[in-house]
């Protein structure tokens, strides 16, 4: 038997749509995994109840599949599910860390981001692994087809998640088909501002390159309030502020002394919409680890 914790995730960070993702240190997914002759799933936890154990729809079976890996799995959701914090990736995540050393598959950590991607594909349709490469990594990842490169980088965050789901098969039918000249020179310009945040550890840097001229606006439009929100965590001392993954979770860079006035006026500003939201006062933490064997 093996029991991993595989972390939420936030993907895109604004400049970075399907390629930047990082580990947030809280919520996190626990997943148990046992041999078992036939695969069979059990959820547990936040949401659970709109989750499906059935093997071809739920995102761990993908797993299970590419693995050659037949297991009773049990999955304690933390991370609830169309949040906008990498849920289905989550368990993705884990199922493929602790399938890799229930069989003794001798997959290394880089290896696992693709194969947990294919569960991605499942829920959305396609196998983006922004979020299930920091989930199995940590820090802060670049993903592209060429493969994943990580960092670690200490930055406070604040996630902010409203009590309505989004989910990220509909939030990529806003994503407009093409972007102007203009718009894709700012929008790298950001993407790099922001790594080179991430790598100097820098809230502010990072809060810079969160802008993002293409998809945000879009996907803003589908959570109610988000204007509001970023603005009051802009007052409070947000350094930057972006729709988490496909959304409806919004997610602040800060710097430490300012994340819980941040957290305070997030919650405040969905309550003023008529929403009720959860804070989550966060930062960038560490990949899957492995709780019990
Ligand atoms: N193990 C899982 N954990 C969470 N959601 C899952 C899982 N397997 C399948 N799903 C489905 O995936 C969808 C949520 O995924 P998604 O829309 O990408 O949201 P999120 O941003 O939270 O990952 C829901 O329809 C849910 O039922
Ligand atoms: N790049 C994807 C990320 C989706 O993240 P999720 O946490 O909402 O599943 C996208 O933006 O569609």
């Amino acid at each position: 038997m093996v029991t991993v914790r595989a972390p939420a995730t936030s993907a895109n960070l604004g400049s970075g749509f399907d390629v930047f993702g990082a580990a947030l240190s809280r919520p996190a997914d626990v997943v148990t995994v046992e041999k078992a002759a036939e695969t069979t799933i059990e959820v547990t936890g936040v949401g659970a109840q709109y989750i499906p154990e059935d093997p071809d729809k739920n995102t761990v079976g993908a797993v299970v599949e590419a693995l050659d890996a037949p297991a009773r799995i049990h999955i304690d959701k933390g991370v609830r599910p169309a949040s906008g914090l990498g849920s289905s990736a989550a368990s993705a995540a884990g199922a493929a860390v602790a399938l890799n050393r229930l069989y003794d598959r001798g997959r290394s950590r880089e290896e696992l981001v693709p194969i947990a991607a294919e569960g991605e594909a499942v829920v959305s349709g396609v196998a983006h692994a922004d979020n299930v490469a920091p989930s199995i990594l940590g820090g802060f990842t670049v993903t592209t087809a060429q493969g994943t490169h990580s960092v670690d980088a200490a930055v406070p965050l604040v996630v902010c998640l409203p009590d309505v789901a989004v989910s990220t098969r509909d939030a990529r039918r806003v994503v407009p088909e093409t972007a102007s000249m203009e718009d894709l020179v700012e929008t790298v310009g950001n993407a790099a501002t922001l790594a080179v945040g991430m790598c100097r550890s820098d809230p502010a840097l990072v809060g810079l390159g969160m802008t993002d001229p293409v998809v945000t606006p879009e996907r803003a439009r589908l959570i109610t309030g988000y204007d509001d929100v970023r603005e009051r965590a802009f007052d409070a001392g947000a350094t930057g502020v972006t729709v988490s993954g496909a959304g409806p979770a919004v997610i602040a860079a800060c710097r430490e002394r300012d994340r819980r006035a941040v957290a305070a006026e997030m919650l405040d500003a969905f309550a003023g919409a008529g929403i009720e939201a959860r804070a989550y006062q966060t930062r960038i933490g560490r990949g899957t680890t492995v709780l019990d064997e």
